[in-house]
């Protein structure tokens, strides 16, 4: 029998990959149940999900039957192998539940890398130039704020710790470089391919007193909530600015917001937050800091690469068994030995 993909809930811009991709060796079927209970009536048996062998999961699909957390992948037939999510950060996938179930779970890692790189190099550039407070006070029909020099700096010369160098922490050394920026960065350990230029501190808070700027490119696990919290924070230098395009809940908002009053933290460029899209209104009591609303990989190419990607993942496990995208949960067995 062919086996059949679930597509959760739509493919927007990659439906010739999905003809070229899966022609004759898969049966797609695309998920159109209004809510979760809906949905997990039909994944059980005699319903038209019943038989699925692998899910396409893309983040609209939580509008109507919420994220992949452990009742809803409990209550997935038990035919499901895999599920390829299209996101790098698969934190709307409960990853424990799926290896309880023993469901491989793929992301997107690389499609990502230049959108999301980008977005930080724009905060970045926000931050330090005071561009978004000048294009607000224009857009209200008032002339560049008074003195907004005093409080604005080039990139040339300064210096950007990296918290993170994966993928996307990577290309933004590559993008911010050139300027030149220093660029120094913490990782679990020591990336061997980095460029020379990025240097490694093995010690984050060596890494923070020397940052005019950090940017945060760590995934969300139960072991990085919360990780740039007052001690991180208090380790920056007095004015630095925080760039986060990461997860919300990598930071702990009340410390950010506390340095922010007390003028420890100049900026904060946000890309992201705990709540999405919920924005904590006390932000917004800040002039000097950029907000965007998950703009991160929010353009047509990147978002075509995502789609294919997270499809060549389901396509490769029907045809050899195995996708190259598993999460780092499954290469591991588990055991990581560090949260960065
Ligand atoms: O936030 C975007 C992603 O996880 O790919």
């Amino acid at each position: 029998m062919t086996p059949r993909i679930l597509i959760c809930e739509q493919i927007i811009w990659a439906h010739d990959d999905v003809k070229n991709l899966f022609g004759d060796i898969a049966d797609i079927i695309y998920m159109d149940s209004p809510t979760r209970s809906e949905f997990l009536k039909e994944c059980s048996p005699g319903g038209k999900y019943f038989d699925i062998v692998g899910i396409y999961r893309e983040n609209g699909s939580s509008d109507k039957i919420g994220v992949f957390d452990r009742e809803l992948i409990n209550g997935l037939p038990p035919s499901v192998k895999w599920i390829a999510h299209n996101g790098a950060g698969y934190d709307p996938v409960d990853v424990h539940a799926c290896i309880a179930r023993g469901i491989y779970l793929s992301n997107t890692p690389g499609a990502v890398d230049d959108a999301t790189a980008t977005t930080a190099l724009y905060l970045l550039i926000s931050t330090l130039r005071q561009y978004s407070i000048a294009e607000r006070s224009l857009r209200a029909l008032r002339w560049k704020p008074s003195g907004l020099s005093t409080k604005t700096h080039d990139l040339t010369g300064r210096t950007v710790a990296i918290l993170g160098l994966g993928g996307i922490g990577l290309r933004f050394a590559e993008l911010i470089q050139p300027f030149p920026m220093r660029v120094i960065y913490h990782s679990r350990r020591k990336v061997i391919d980095a460029p020379a230029y990025c240097e490694y501190f093995e010690n984050v808070e060596e890494m923070l007193a020397q940052a005019d700027v950090l940017s945060i490119h760590v995934p969300l696990r139960a072991e990085t909530v919360g990780l740039v919290g007052e001690k991180m924070i208090r380790a920056l230098k007095p004015g630095a600015i925080i760039i986060n395009t990461a997860r919300g809940r990598v930071i702990d908002e009340d410390a950010m917001i506390k340095a922010l009053e007390d003028g420890h933290l100049s900026s904060v460029g946000l890309d992201v937050f705990p709540n999405e899209p919920e924005v904590n209104p006390r932000l917004l009591e800040f002039p000097q800091i950029t907000l965007l609303p998950h703009m991160g990989t929010e353009n047509q190419d990147s978002q075509r690469k995502m789609e294919v990607r997270a499809l060549i993942n389901l396509r490769d496990y029907l045809v050899d068994g195995m996708g190259r995208d598993l999460v780092i949960e499954f290469k591991n067995g588990q055991k990581r030995d560090a949260s960065l």
